[in-house]
């Protein structure tokens, strides 16, 4: 097993001709990484992930091979996937304007050349989900918007039409499901690649917490920050201790990891209907 890239709570390893995607506890607050540990967040987000996954297929085949043919060092918590040719876009689908979006429309008008009514805030919901795409930088930077052309001159149109309706078809399914849970979900990221007979395969993680923005639906209040449904416990602590948001991040206090334990855990069970295991 060969290490192959590192993502900020997310390892990939190269295992014979397949990929593990490793989970781990770890949660990040304003692009930054901190010091403690969610237990079972890996597994929570996997678990999850997974439960999207197999009934999704119906709209798009994926890469899942195993949920449990993983090394026991990562049991529960990673995937054994197909490895693909990686679709060099994140393909992000936008119900709500929240943060590049919202600040991308706030300077132009419009998000990944998709031109929005004048007068939105943010937390504002849009007319209809937009497909936004951005490029993904190579040195770590934040990502570039980037066009429905921009996207067919790097795949095709065949392809980006795919990836455009795939997007707007799986976020569709996730705020249905959310929405009977009181969940909003805001907007969500998507990774697809392609199989050696060109064929568009769902990858990454699918319509989790760390993937998309969830906002409980009863706090929804346009024209302010939302709250995040699993990470406001965090946010709000690390403010309260004057935190400048930037490296290193203070510890949480025992109190803070639990809470935000037992909301990764309330996600799970609403989106699922099923109980956590502990
Ligand atoms: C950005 C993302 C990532 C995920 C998790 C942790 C760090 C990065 N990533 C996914 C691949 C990838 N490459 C080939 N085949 C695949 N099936 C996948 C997937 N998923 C490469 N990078």
């Amino acid at each position: 097993m060969q290490h192959v890239y590192s993502g900020k709570v997310r390892e990939i390893y190269a295992d014979g001709a397949d990929l593990l995607l490793v989970a781990s506890d770890r949660v990040s607050v304003y692009d930054v990484v901190l010091p403690t540990p969610i237990p079972d967040k890996g597994a929570l987000l996997t678990t999850l992930s997974v439960w999207w996954f197999d009934r999704l297929t119906d709209l798009v085949p994926n890469h899942l091979i195993s949920a449990t043919d993983v090394p026991a060092e990562f049991a529960g918590r990673a995937i054994r996937c197909r490895r693909l040719a990686m679709v060099p876009f994140e393909c992000i689908v936008r119900g709500y304007l929240a943060g590049s979006g919202l600040a991308e429309y706030r300077r132009t008008g419009a998000v990944s050349g998709v031109e929005l009514p004048d007068g939105l805030v943010e937390g504002s919901r849009l007319p209809e989900p937009i497909f936004t795409p951005t490029t993904k930088v190579s040195d770590g930077g934040h990502d570039e918007p980037a066009t429905f052309t921009d996207v067919i001159d790097a795949v095709g149109v065949e392809v980006a039409t795919q990836l455009r309706e795939r997007s707007l078809e799986i976020y569709g399914r996730g705020v249905e499901r959310a929405a009977a849970k009181g969940i909003i979900v805001a907007d969500t990221k998507l990774e697809f690649g392609l199989t050696e007979e060109g064929v568009v395969t769902l990858a990454d993680e699918v319509l989790t917490p760390d993937s998309s923005r969830f906002w409980p639906a009863e706090e929804w209040q346009p024209g302010r920050p939302q709250h995040a449904f699993d990470k406001q416990f965090v946010r709000d602590w690390a403010a309260s201790t004057g935190w400048n948001k930037q490296p290193p991040a203070p510890e949480l206090p025992d109190e803070i990891v639990m809470l935000t334990r037992a909301r990764y855990i309330d996600a799970y069970e609403k989106i699922t209907d099923s109980v956590w295991r502990s």
